[in-house]
């Protein structure tokens, strides 16, 4: 499947730190819509360092605002090349079915804006119970993955499938099945944390920055246990450029920390070489399929975060990313699907598929 989307730039790898271009940065912002290409830029520019001007903060919360998107002027044009380059997944299916045959299909999964909706209170995302019963299903057939920004327990809380596996704060905390459980009846269950020795810093940022937004209405900052979150969902526009100037002078102290951008919301994390396409992989080892030609590993997820991930299974030339989005977005993914009701009819199809492949093999 062919892809529009421009490599990020050289120098930089997928979740490395990015520093900002100070021309761009003294631009007036660009007119509303992402199809400029210095709104393009911008999009691909949103890991942002943490000595950027604000300035390019506040355009780049903007950019990645869909009620900015809506209104791009040859959005129609932008449209049609988004579905010919990234067709429907439901409407692939039979594709995708054809594609994977003879391997082994393992599902990973992002939560936020994939499994569920996107709401103004992070503390509500709930997933439907219809959501639920299809990943329950799901897990049966293939090997699943549950890979969030959020902290791993919280993530849990809202998914309580001990069946699953489960990689917390961008990949930075692994978990694989509960033992006992019907996917992991003797074997411990894996866990990885890469950042640990960041855990004391992450506390102490929490709290500063806890302190220092507190007088912007609307403003959450959510402690991701290896990484933050600073909603501004809730925060007037007007009041951005106040918020990230208050989150900037908080991480201008911490070099080691690194600033990335996901749907209104600044997610802060240590600088380590480690995010959801590195999970992915080492999920995919952990299950027994390192240096497997047979494993067909799917992605599904709604977020810049899942860029890496999209991208690790594009170079290595394995399955696929779906990406979860209404509006034509750069991506690495291969396929689309608009929002968690489609992605739920699409796993509902695939469980469909292999209970019938199932019992025809069992009448065999
Ligand atoms: O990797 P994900 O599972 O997609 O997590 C990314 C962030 O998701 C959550 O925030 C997003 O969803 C919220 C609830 O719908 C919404 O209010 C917010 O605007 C979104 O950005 C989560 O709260 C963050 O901590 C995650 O980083």
């Amino acid at each position: 499947m062919v892809s529009f989307i421009e490599e990020r730039p050289k120098n930089i790898a997928a979740g490395q730190n990015m520093v900002s271009d100070p021309k761009s940065a003294q631009k007036p912002p660009a007119p509303p819509g992402f199809i400029s290409i210095s709104r393009k830029k911008l999009l691909q520019n949103l890991e942002i360092n943490a000595g950027a001007r604000v300035n390019s903060w506040v355009d780049s919360m903007r950019a990645s605002s869909p009620t900015h998107m809506k209104s791009a002027p040859s959005i129609a044009d932008d449209q049609g090349s988004w579905n010919l380059n990234h067709p429907s997944a439901l409407d692939m299916f039979e594709q995708i079915i054809d594609a994977s045959k003879g391997k082994q299909i393992v599902m990973f999964l992002d939560y936020d804006g994939t499994l569920s909706p996107i709401v103004a209170d992070p503390d509500r995302a709930f997933m439907s119970k219809k959501m639920k019963k299809t990943v329950r299903k799901l897990a049966k057939c293939f090997p699943t993955a549950i890979v969030s920004g959020r902290c791993r327990d919280k993530v849990y809380n809202f998914v309580k499938l001990a069946e699953l596996y489960y990689a917390g704060s961008h990949g930075m905390d692994i978990k694989g099945p509960e033992k006992g459980s019907k996917s992991n009846k003797d074997t411990e269950s894996v866990l990885f944390q890469p950042a640990s020795e960041f855990l004391p810093m992450i506390d102490e940022v929490y709290k500063q920055l806890v302190e220092t937004t507190k007088s912007t209405p609307g403003a959450k900052v959510e402690n991701n246990k290896f990484c933050l979150s600073v909603h501004f969902r809730c925060v007037d526009e007007k009041k951005w450029s106040e918020l990230a100037q208050q989150v900037k002078s908080v991480l201008k102290d911490y070099p080691k920390l690194r600033l990335t951008q996901g749907r209104k919301v600044l997610e802060i994390r240590p600088t380590i070489k480690w995010d959801k396409g590195k999970a992915l992989e080492f999920l995919l080892e952990s299950l027994g399929f390192a240096n497997c030609t047979d494993v067909f590993p799917v992605y599904i997820g709604d977020d810049r975060t899942d860029e890496d991930a999209f991208k690790i299974l594009r170079d290595r030339g394995q399955g696929f990313g779906i990406l979860v989005s209404k509006f034509p977005k750069d991506t690495n993914a291969s396929y689309s699907l608009q929002e968690p009701d489609e992605v739920m009819d699409f796993l509902r199809r695939l469980v469909e598929w292999k209970e019938l492949s199932l019992r025809t093999q069992s009448r065999m």
